[in-house]
């Protein structure tokens, strides 16, 4: 059993705001005591009992503590510390200033493909170190990629969120249905054998839907989408967080979507893409996890890695 700093981490650091939260806890920011150095605080509830429906299985804290400790790579997030007091866990993380990268996008009004690259570069630098030392995420999304500082020059990507993470072993199966519907791979729903494959999937989706803010999304038809939708007591779905190609109106459509690999690159939302970055996405959005591209034939794509700029003209 992995043994956490039994100190109250409150007499190391002073608890901040809360950041944010959801399945994985609550993020706060935190200040530690010494240094005066700001990080992020990640604050777990632990199940207080076997019969407890609340909390995490200090099992599953262990498997996500164990996975950030041996991956240190500059496009994912650091742990530094680890305490546990009573039924609770307190990861000390990177603090993480410049927020997710799809409203870092949403705000910039013309970001270009070339961009774009540059970001995708950094995400697959990421994926494919962690893919090396045989950790898929799992739960890639838009919400799980960030940025450093936004107001960097060029900001550093930083995958976050390793709570569905799994270390392989040789020779193990594993299985999950876990994960966010319009961003899972086919074997996922089909319950089948899994590999990093199925984060090489989430890379096509983010892909597609990063390509599709890119062209503006046409933003103003997407206001008029939206507003229609509204008027039919649809829900509208956030402009650059939840537009998948395979998304339904419900999550069983979208699973139903995914499955059938029912996609296309609508044409007034893809009109300005190159036939390259289309083809990155084909080549991911495979059914065959054995034929999908990984990290590392992604960063050689002519997409990625084009033999001159022109290459990835239309
Ligand atoms: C270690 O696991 C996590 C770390 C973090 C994390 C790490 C460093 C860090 N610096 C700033 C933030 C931050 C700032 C604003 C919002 C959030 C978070 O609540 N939303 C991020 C995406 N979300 C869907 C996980 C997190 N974070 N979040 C978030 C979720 C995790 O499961």
């Amino acid at each position: 059993m992995a043994v956490f700093k039994l100190d109250n981490v409150e007499d190391l650091y002073e608890i901040g705001n809360v950041l944010g939260s959801g399945h994985f806890g609550q993020v706060r920011e935190v200040r530690e005591r010494a240094t005066g150095a700001q990080w992020a605080g990640k604050f777990l509830k632990l199940k207080r009992g076997a019969g407890s429906r609340l909390g995490l299985e200090r099992k599953s804290v262990e498997k996500e503590v164990e996975i950030l400790q041996s991956l240190q790579h500059q496009n994912i997030m650091a742990l530094k510390d680890v305490f546990e007091s009573r039924a609770e866990v307190v990861l000390i993380i990177e603090l993480i200033k410049g927020g997710e990268l799809f409203d870092f996008i949403a705000e910039k009004e013309n970001l270009t493909e070339t961009e774009a690259i540059e970001f995708m570069k950094q995400i697959l630098e990421g994926v494919r170190y962690m893919h090396q030392k045989n950790v898929g995420h799992f739960d890639l999304k838009p919400e799980n990629i960030m940025l450093s500082d936004k107001h960097a020059p060029k900001p550093d990507i930083k995958i976050i969120d390793f709570g569905m993470a799994h270390r392989f072993i040789q020779g193990e199966e594993y299985k999950s249905l876990g994960g966010t519907p319009q961003y899972i791979a086919p074997e996922i729903i089909n319950y089948e054998p899994l590999g990093t494959a199925a984060d090489m999937w989430s890379i096509g989706v983010i892909t597609y839907i990063l390509l599709d803010a890119l062209a503006g999304c046409q933003f103003e038809d997407m206001q008029q989408e939206r507003a229609q939708l509204t008027l039919e007591g649809k829900e509208t779905y956030t402009l650059l967080s939840g537009l998948s190609p395979f998304q339904g109106e419900t999550d069983e459509e979208t699973l139903r979507n995914i499955v059938a690999m029912n996609y296309e690159f609508e044409p007034h939302h893809f009109s300005q893409t190159s036939n390259m970055a289309k083809d990155f996405i084909q080549k991911l959005l495979v059914k065959d996890q054995s034929e999908r591209m990984t990290a590392e034939e992604c960063l050689i794509h002519p997409w990625i890695m084009p033999l001159n700029r022109t290459q990835i003209a239309k």
